[in-house]
């Protein structure tokens, strides 16, 4: 396994084996189970086009009244546990001693995509996002801190993990495609990113 990095971004390909991603697919079900993916909202009331759930003591929602960490999902139940199978990814690669509080997971159909942004709802930009993929590979676009700048391209495949930490924690990065049908991990086609992140 070759590092590569990316604007900054280091991306791990293959980081998880078939069996270690077959493994934490079944994981997330449980996870879905008790906090069912929603479609966000934002604040100027467009749907985004995940559909997304968490896990930890804080999940990440969008809804009218803008983006923001909650204890509970819209439903009002609490966020299941992280897997362990994601905190070990994390306490392998993060290089920091905390635990993450949050496991974003975004599930991406074929049409899904991400736009541009900076992740920055959390309050301590030492702490790294760590991000694992699953499933059909998806087109990872990476700028600088500063929006509209040059950006590079790489495709994240099922088992990659991706790590923002250091001066690229505030690199503008979106998701332009995914490749469907790229890969057989998920029993239907589709994407699933986690990201996990150390919120307070
Ligand atoms: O899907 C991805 O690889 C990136 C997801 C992301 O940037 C986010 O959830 O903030
Ligand atoms: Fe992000």
């Amino acid at each position: 396994m070759t590092e590569i990095t990316v604007n900054g971004v280091r991306v791990l390909p293959g980081f998880l084996d078939e069996g270690e991603q077959r493994a934490l697919v079944e994981d997330l079900r449980a996870v879905v189970a008790a906090a069912p993916l929603f479609h966000p909202v934002t604040a100027r009331g467009k749907s985004m086009s995940v559909r997304l759930t968490s896990a930890g003591d804080y999940g990440w929602v969008s809804d009218r009244r803008g983006y923001r960490y909650e204890a509970r999902h819209p439903q009002g139940m609490p966020w299941p546990p992280i897997p362990e199978r994601a905190l070990r990814v994390w306490h392998q690669v993060s290089g920091v001693g905390r635990a993450p509080q949050c496991c974003l997971v975004n599930f991406y159909s074929d049409t899904a995509r991400m736009g541009m942004h900076q992740d920055r709802d959390e309050a301590d930009f030492d702490m790294p996002v760590v991000s694992i993929s699953l499933g059909d590979e998806a087109l990872f676009r990476v700028g600088g801190v500063v929006r509209g700048g040059p950006t590079k391209s790489v495709w994240l495949r099922s088992g990659d993990v991706a790590i923002l930490s250091g001066e690229a924690r505030l690199a503008f990065h979106g998701i332009d495609r995914v490749k469907a049908g790229s890969s057989t991990l998920l029993p239907k086609r589709g994407r699933i990113n986690l990201t996990m992140r150390v919120v307070d």
